[in-house]
């Protein structure tokens, strides 16, 4: 169990989470003065990519209004004590874009897979070592699988060298008994770090986020504001609050965090992150939270209520790079619609 809090490490991610809440429109001006405000409260990582990692921008995924390695050039040269960090999904992202991110000053990747795919995670991860960056694993929808699946497959990117790994709550679907679960059934079975990552669609990512450290995680994820996926991210100034009136000492500024979250990111924020029934339909039926903008898109589109596309591809169990299925599925569903109203 953490005592001091001397040793948890926060990565901010609402560069990166908060990436598909802008639908990928950050500029690079936004990204230096959200940096910079960051790194003089103290934040200690801040994660800059794409929202679905690097390689993200096409067509599928959503194109960046600016060239991510831009991007992390620009908060490279702004951090002057934070770390810049990355995240890569194996199969958007390749090895390519690491060595680019790597050059361009990023010092640590989180490597995601889905949390039955571990396997996936070796080359990059091995990569990201020989690059002489910190590599971390982070297995995305952790609620979907059983805990001694989630445990196989942490042990996999262990073996790989992996320096920590997430429990990544994707879908902000586990409640805090489950995150305690999960969270000591790594800490008994690794010997690395294992990390926590919230997002607040059913309204329990602080909470979720303490039961984390109550059990020994000592990697935890934040966004500002919230700005992120779904509902967003367990929010860092909040977080930071609660932990700072536990007793944690963190050695992050709170009044610079709320001084940044009102003024820098406040801004930012295109619509609000609060919890409205598409989010709160990602955490009921344990969907991906970057999927909400493409469901409700395609809603739209179809004529049809967004929460049936959402329920649908919960019950599927889609995963993160079935993007196109969003779609397939909305024209299921528009079929069957019009089949039983006869017309
Ligand atoms: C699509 C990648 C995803 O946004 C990574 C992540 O933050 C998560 O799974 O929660
Ligand atoms: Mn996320």
């Amino acid at each position: 169990m953490n005592q001091s809090g001397k040793d948890i490490k926060i990565t901010e991610v609402c560069l990166r989470d908060g990436s598909h809440a802008v639908a990928h429109q950050f500029t690079e001006q936004q990204v230096r003065d959200v940096t910079r405000a960051l790194d003089e409260a103290g934040m200690h990582y801040i994660e800059v990519s794409h929202g679905d990692g690097l390689g993200g921008s096409t067509i599928q995924y959503g194109r960046s209004l600016v060239d991510e390695m831009k991007l992390i050039e620009a908060a490279v040269e702004e951090a002057k004590q934070s770390k810049i960090a990355v995240l890569l999904l194996p199969g958007i992202g390749t090895v390519h874009e690491l060595k680019e991110a790597s050059k361009r000053g990023a010092q640590l990747v989180r490597v995601a897979t889905h949390v039955t795919e571990a396997d996936v995670s070796a080359q990059h991860i091995n990569m990201a070592r020989e690059l002489g960056m910190e590599a971390l694993g982070f297995l995305m929808m952790a609620h979907s699988a059983p805990v001694e699946v989630l445990v196989e497959q942490a042990k996999l990117m262990e073996s790989y060298g992996a320096e920590a790994v997430y429990v990544t709550d994707s879908a902000g679907a586990l409640l805090p008994h489950e995150v305690r679960e999960r969270v000591k059934a790594l800490r008994d079975n690794l010997e690395i770090e294992v990390g926590f990552h919230g997002h607040n669609n059913l309204s329990v990512a602080v909470a979720n986020t303490l039961a984390a450290i109550e059990e020994g995680a000592t990697r935890i994820d934040g966004s500002v504001r919230c700005l992120g996926a779904g509902a967003g991210n367990t929010q860092t100034e909040v977080l930071l609050a609660v932990m700072d009136r536990m007793g944690y000492d963190i050695g992050i500024d709170l009044y610079k965090m709320m001084d940044l979250a009102e003024e820098v990111v406040g801004p930012l924020i295109p619509g609000s992150q609060e919890i409205k029934k598409g989010s709160l339909v990602l955490g009921y039926a344990g969907v991906y939270s970057s999927f909400l903008l493409h469901a409700e898109r395609a809603a739209s589109k179809f004529g049809i209520d967004p929460r049936d596309i959402l329920i649908e591809l919960g019950k599927m169990k889609v995963v993160g790079g079935q993007e196109d299925m969003i779609l397939d599925v909305a024209a299921n569903l528009a079929k069957k619609d019009k089949v039983e109203a006869g017309t």
